[in-house]
């Protein structure tokens, strides 16, 4: 094992004298790349204690104000990545901030002094973060940190899969650096790193009120919902997702961590996401992978159409079977695949996805899903494929160009990060962004959820609105305990 945890004195890690070594050769290799071309990434990468929790190692170890990420997906052998600090960061906007960051991350990547590839998915340098919705991002206040497109790559990642879990630190050599600075960089973020095994509790006896506020009248995203069935109706569009904010304004700062805790603990089987950006942290439980590849390999899911959950297991079935024979629904959720398939078809050897959706159950929710794999005719990066299918009509609309200046118009909401993709990418371009559904930004004693659905002919607003509640389920108790 190249790095032991202390288990008495600090808490902390440290680097055996082998891995010292390799860091000072890496950082000597990044430095001489560097000198050439201007900067380049090096890295070196270590196993840990298997018993190590990543998310919790860098809740642990922020320093104030400095950026951190996780993604996690407990159900699927424990997958996880979380990420620490920020040695570039990478931002674009407008209708080509995908291609963009792609490229940055390319060159990035293409002279990265590194271990040669080991381990889960995710080790060694990678890029992590998100897309806002719209193409130029979220334009109010609270939205500040969260640009339109905004990749970091991180000083420290920890990845997890199963038993094997892996620390990447990695540094940019500038060609004005030393090796010496390069590795006491690191070092320095190795010592503050906290062995924790558990992310912190959610105070179970605040002291002070909680207030829930919808951002905007109930009625007016009944009336929005209105709006859109009449232009359905009309013949302007098949379909157009439409979401509102409800807001819980807490008696002491919310607690990212403690929160991302109790929701890892009730939805193993979705994406855990924490993007934190300065005094602020974007938090999800979200049931929709956007897309993940692996090699040629790409895999993403059409999720549309919910019903609420029952405690009483046969009335559970019961919902599920009959939003498994409901029109509107199953036409919601058809909608959605037909556009992934379209979309992927022209960059695959091959597109395949069952012809009957499944019944996707999480705590509070269920819904239709189709799981849709493709093999690819040529290695599309990540981040472009991510580009390719944002947004799908499982938070955008159809067809898109109608649907897209109909939102904020009849929303009246600024999105940012609501319903963008998150995620991450490696060396390879290989990685996974999720569609940040299920999710609330947390500023201070504030936070702002988001919850929205697919409206389409036949959608009653008020069943459109009590829809909206089921899915704040997931965040509305836990943010106001
Ligand atoms: C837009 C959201 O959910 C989407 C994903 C699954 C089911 C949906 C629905 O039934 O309307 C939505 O399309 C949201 O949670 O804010």
């Amino acid at each position: 094992m190249a790095l032991l945890p202390i288990t008495s004195g600090a808490g902390g890690f440290v680097l055996s004298p082998d891995a010292v070594d390799r860091l000072e050769r890496r950082m000597a290799e990044a430095l001489r790349r560097a000198r050439r071309h201007g900067e380049a990434l090096g890295a070196i990468t270590v196993t840990v204690d298997p018993a190590t929790d990543p998310t919790a190692v860098v809740a642990a170890s922020r320093r104030t104000g400095e950026p951190w990420f996780c993604l996690e997906q407990p159900d699927r052998d424990g997958a996880a990545l979380a990420a620490l600090g920020c040695t570039v960061a990478i931002e674009a906007s407008g209708a080509d901030r995908f291609t963009r960051v792609a490229a940055r991350w390319r060159a990035l990547a293409s002279r990265a002094a590194c271990d040669p590839p080991d381990g889960p998915r995710g080790c060694g340098p990678v890029a992590v973060g998100g897309f806002a919705f719209a193409p130029d991002g979220g334009a109010a206040p609270h939205w500040a940190g969260y640009a339109a497109a905004s990749l970091h790559v991180p000083e420290a990642t920890l990845v997890r899969r199963g038993g094997d879990v892996r620390l990447t630190l990695c540094a940019l050599a500038c060609p004005d650096d030393t090796t010496a600075d390069l590795v006491d960089r690191l070092l320095r973020r190795v010592g503050e790193l906290r062995a924790a095994t558990a992310l912190p509790m959610l105070d179970p006896d605040p002291a002070g009120r909680y207030r829930v506020a919808s951002a905007m009248p109930p009625e007016h995203y009944e009336q929005a919902v209105a709006r859109g069935v009449e232009r359905i109706r009309a013949g302007d569009l098949e379909k157009v997702v439409l979401a509102r904010e409800v807001q819980v304004h807490a008696p002491v700062d919310h607690d990212p961590a403690a929160v991302l805790g109790v929701l890892r603990e009730a939805f193993p089987s979705c994406h855990l996401v924490c993007a934190g950006r300065g005094d602020a942290a974007f938090v999800a439980a979200s049931p929709e992978l956007l897309i993940r590849r692996d090699g040629l390999r790409a895999a993403t899911l059409a999720l549309a159409g919910s019903t609420r959950r029952s405690a009483d297991p046969a009335v559970d079935d019961h919902l599920g079977e009959r939003l498994l024979r409901s029109a509107k629904d199953r036409e919601e959720q058809a909608i959605v695949s037909r556009r992934i398939a379209r979309t992927l078809r022209p960059h695959a050897v091959w597109v395949t996805a069952p012809d009957e959706p499944e019944v996707v159950r999480m705590a509070n929710i269920q819904h239709l899903g189709t799981p849709i794999r493709a093999q690819l005719a040529r290695p599309v990066s990540t981040i472009e494929l991510a580009g390719l299918l944002h947004p799908t009509p499982a938070v955008g609309g159809e067809p898109l160009p109608v649907a897209a200046p109909l939102i904020p118009a009849l929303e009246g909401l600024d999105r940012g990060w609501y319903a963008g993709p998150v995620g991450w990418t490696d060396l390879d371009e290989d990685g996974e962004f999720v569609v940040a559904l299920r999710c609330a930004l947390l500023r201070g004693p504030v936070a702002r959820c988001y919850a929205g659905v697919g409206v389409v002919r036949d959608s009653d607003p008020a069943a459109e609105l009590a829809e909206t509640e089921v899915k704040l389920q997931a965040l509305l108790p836990v943010l106001a305990a």
